[in-house]
């Protein structure tokens, strides 16, 4: 699903007005058509419910909205702010057919002295500002949002909480943003959503179709997509009847260091899950015996070393590398790596270490192959590419580093990001809190190894590995729960995630 920016989802508006064609307040009474459904569905009994209004359409939205819950019998009122002298011509329109209306009560603020008491269990809609929101909030609204914040009501967004910029919120007054409980995003969601600082903003988030055009939706570019399981799906190579075990690719894992061997098996098993041909696993000496009672599939290469990585075997038979899970930091590892980053010309996968080991020696930056996989968690990020005070600046750094060195880099986290060579960040949406536990991440590694000896290219390893990976977590949770869930619980589910995104 694409994600477009405020500019472009005026655009698209504009275009299906053109084009269906359709008049922008039609439109408008489509949107809150579908955002009545939802309360009524989500809120079946008639409730007090408050509309604070704004002067744009986000502000129609909420007066239409308003008429439709008031002839449903909920006890409407409508507070409209008076924040400046301007009304879109939608919103005027809309509070014209609601001015007479006895079945709802409408009132217009000046000032935060006629702010209504909100209760408990009335229901607040925030129709303040939507997309078209051009600065923080300041006097008023800004008040109106304060009060809001204190109350214990429901808070229903529509669009997007106000004060909540799409995309860049990093100069913005956060005591000026609308917490909701929950935010319904018009036909797209917003890039803002995706990010772990605006969680406490947006609430539970909900996506409603409004029909918007579909042929500017294909037509229009944009840099940013939601993965659905149509899309990935749509990624997977078929299998053939005669295909061998050759056929999918034999790759390399190096990994483990003396008391870290379980992220070596780990890796192992999610790699062998997830359709690889041949596993070789690189490990120190000591590791020998557990790896080959853990995981009986994969062949064992071991390091002269006891304890850590110090070397590799002979590259020319695999089709894929990685390097990481529970290797260590030592200097003899660095130096293995220097060597091996030189010689290798298949993809890579870097996690964990591998991945600390070039943020401490930024020279072998300019060593890393075409078409590498970075899959860093924040911190590990952070020590490769830079920090950030926020979300929106740390993607667009990602983006960046994973264009100018031509490779995929993954921020592994809730809606872990992928950033591609050309550009484009793909969002993945399946997860949960349960998955952030020892050995998960060498899980996706050993995962996106298996996709890239199969012969997927870099950036889709990547994708159907972070959607699979998230998607056999949540399967896991069903029945374990996300307490209790541990990294081999999600190889367990690898095998059900491989059915139900193949479904
Ligand atoms: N997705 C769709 O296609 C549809 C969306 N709909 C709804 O429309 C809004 C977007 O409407 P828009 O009128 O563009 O924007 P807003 O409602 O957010 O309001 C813009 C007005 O507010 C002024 N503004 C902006 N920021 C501030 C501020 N901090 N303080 C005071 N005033 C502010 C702005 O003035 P400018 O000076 O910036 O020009 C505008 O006057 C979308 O979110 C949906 O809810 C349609 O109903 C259906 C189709
Ligand atoms: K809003």
């Amino acid at each position: 699903m694409k994600i477009f920016t405020a500019r472009q989802i005026a655009e698209i508006d504009a275009y299906t007005i053109e084009h269906e064609p359709i008049s922008s307040i039609d439109l408008m009474e489509r949107a809150a058509g579908q955002i009545f459904k939802w309360i009524i569905s989500h809120f079946p009994a008639p409730q007090s419910c408050k509309v604070f209004v704004g002067p744009g359409n986000n502000g129609g939205d909420g007066l239409a909205l308003a008429r439709m819950l008031a002839d449903k019998n909920y006890a409407v009122e409508v507070f409209v702010l008076r924040i400046t002298d301007k009304i879109s011509d939608e919103a005027e329109a809309n509070l014209e057919r609601i001015r007479n209306l006895n079945t709802l009560d409408l009132y217009e603020m000046t000032s935060i002295e006629s702010m209504p008491w909100l209760f408990k269990d009335d229901i607040v809609v925030d129709a303040i500002f939507g997309s078209g929101l051009s600065r923080p909030l300041e006097e008023l609204s800004l008040d109106v949002v304060k009060a809001i914040n204190a109350s214990d009501a429901k808070v229903i967004a529509i669009d997007i909480p106000s004060g909540l910029m799409g995309e860049d919120n990093s100069k913005n007054n956060l005591r000026g943003i609308v917490r909701a409980d929950y935010t319904l995003s018009l036909q797209f969601p917003k890039l803002a959503f995706l990010f772990p600082e605006n969680a406490e903003y947006v609430g539970e988030w909900e996506v409603l179709p409004i029909g918007l055009h579909p042929e500017i939706i294909q037509t229009e570019p944009t840099a940013y997509k939601l993965l659905t399981r149509e899309f990935v799906k749509s990624l997977l190579m078929p299998r053939k009847k005669f295909d061998h075990k050759g056929t999918y690719g034999h790759g390399l894992l190096i990994s483990g260091s003396y008391g870290k061997m379980g992220a070596a098996i780990l890796a192992s098993r999610a790699s062998l899950r997830s359709g690889i041909g041949l596993l070789t696993t690189h490990i120190p000496r000591l590791g020998y015996q557990i790896m080959q009672t853990a995981v009986p599939e994969a062949m064992v290469s071991i390091d002269r070393s006891d304890i850590i990585f110090t070397e590799y075997p002979d590259l020319s038979q695999f089709k894929a590398v990685a390097i990481g899970p529970g290797i260590d930091k030592k200097q003899n590892s660095f130096k293995a790596m220097i060597d091996l980053l030189k010689e290798v010309k298949v993809p890579m996968v870097i996690d964990a270490d591998a991945i600390n080991i070039i943020g401490e020696h930024p020279e072998l930056k300019e060593e890393l192959p075409m078409g590498s996989i970075f899959t860093p968690h924040v911190k590990e990020f952070e020590r490769l590419v830079g920090k950030s005070g926020d979300s929106y600046t740390r993607n667009c750094m990602q983006r960046e580093f994973a264009k100018k060195h031509g490779l995929s880099l993954m921020l592994k986290g809730a809606y872990t990001a992928i950033c591609c060579p050309e550009g484009t960040c793909y969002f993945n949406p399946t997860g949960n809190p349960g998955m952030a536990t020892a050995g998960s991440g060498d899980v996706l590694t050993g995962i996106i190894l298996s996709l890239l000896s199969q012969g997927y290219s870099s950036h889709i390893a990547a994708i159907i590995g972070a959607y699979l990976h998230g998607l056999a977590g949540d399967l896991a949770s069903v029945d374990v729960g996300v307490e209790a869930l541990t990294a081999s619980d999600i190889i367990d589910y690898l095998p059900k995630a491989w059915l139900h995104l193949k479904k």
